[in-house]
């Protein structure tokens, strides 16, 4: 039999629980703000964006939204950012991925305050997570560890495949597993024989960005799937990475797109910004 992971349903838990932390905050004489910031007009940044919203609302966590044009320079870019990181009315900055080829992602992040770096994406707290003293977290690993704990899916001693290495979802979730005493092996593009690696995780995750291509074959039987995928195809249905037709009874646990770790990156965005907000006093 294969469990459904509810992600939607784990994550509307999360956040009923975050609307007391944010009044509380409020209640001390602090708004919660969360700036979020997309330049151009990516279709999962669009989903990302119009939820996100609706979750901050529910919560009582302000956003400040910042929608560039796709032509928008490195310069201009650079000098938002850091006029958000001398704002003390912001607690959190999420700038969209990926960025239009003109701006160098790299220099972006670097420019993104650690304090304020609401994807954990900055090299200081790279460096902390790697470490194992894990400060402001990638959203999306953050919320595929939690689903596996509220799943009681052990971790650790576990082969565990990543496919996928990007500093948003592959790499961040490597040290994650590693922290938590799993066996990583991390596959990309130039992996020779994808099959044979992916088929021998425990726990396989897919972060490709490509609908639909890891099939039954890449998978053992038994095996916990993580699809991180969102794709939108041309009909305007929603898809992961990973073809889901046939896996129901092959695999133990799978994550649905939607529904699985889409609205979980979302519970962990809300609970980082009250956390950044929290600390920045
Ligand atoms: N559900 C959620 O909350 C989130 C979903 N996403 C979605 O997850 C997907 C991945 O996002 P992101 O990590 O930012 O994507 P990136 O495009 O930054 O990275 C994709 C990775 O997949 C690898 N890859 C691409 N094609 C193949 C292939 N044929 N075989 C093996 N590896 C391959 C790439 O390898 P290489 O490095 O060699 O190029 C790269 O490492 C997207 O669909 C995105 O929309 C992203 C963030 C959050
Ligand atoms: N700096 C940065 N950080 C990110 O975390 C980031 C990003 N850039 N760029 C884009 C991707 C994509 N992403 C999504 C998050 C949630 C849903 C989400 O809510 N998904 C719902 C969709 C439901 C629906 O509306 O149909 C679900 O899967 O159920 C989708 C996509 C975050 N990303
Ligand atoms: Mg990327």
């Amino acid at each position: 039999m294969t469990v459904m992971i509810d992600g939607k349903k784990t994550a509307s838990q999360i956040q009923s629980e975050l609307v007391n932390k944010a009044q509380a905050l409020k209640k001390a004489g602090l708004t919660p703000c969360l700036a979020v910031v997309l330049v151009g007009d990516d279709p999962a940044s669009q989903v990302y964006v119009r939820n996100k919203h609706r979750a901050a609302q529910k919560i009582g966590i302000k956003t400040k939204d910042i929608h560039l044009p796709k032509e928008t320079s490195q310069a201009e870019l650079l000098k938002l950012i850091t006029e958000l990181n001398s704002d003390p009315t912001v607690h959190a900055i999420l700038v969209q991925m990926p960025l239009p080829a003109q701006i160098d992602a790299e220099a972006m992040i670097n420019t993104i305050a650690p304090e304020k770096d609401a994807d954990g994406l900055n090299p200081t707290n790279i460096g902390h997570l790697f470490m194992d003293d894990p400060r402001a977290l990638a959203c999306t690993p953050r919320g595929i560890m939690t689903l596996l704990e509220k799943y009681q899916i052990e971790v650790a001693g576990k082969e565990v495949v990543i496919i996928g290495r990007s500093n948003l979802v592959g790499r961040p979730l490597a040290a994650l597993m590693l922290n938590a005493d799993a066996t990583v092996t991390i596959a990309h593009s130039k992996t020779k024989d994808l099959k044979k690696i992916a088929r021998q995780a425990d726990i396989l995750v897919v972060a490709t960005g490509r609908a639909e291509m890891i099939t039954k074959d890449h998978i053992k039987e038994g095996a916990v799937v993580i699809d991180v995928g969102i794709n939108r195809l041309a009909d305007g249905r929603l898809v992961g990475d990973v073809a889901q037709g046939d896996l129901d009874g092959y695999v133990s646990y799978l994550t649905p797109v939607p529904g699985g770790v889409g609205p979980m990156t979302i519970a962990m965005l809300m609970q980082q910004t009250l956390e950044l907000a929290e600390k920045s006093r």
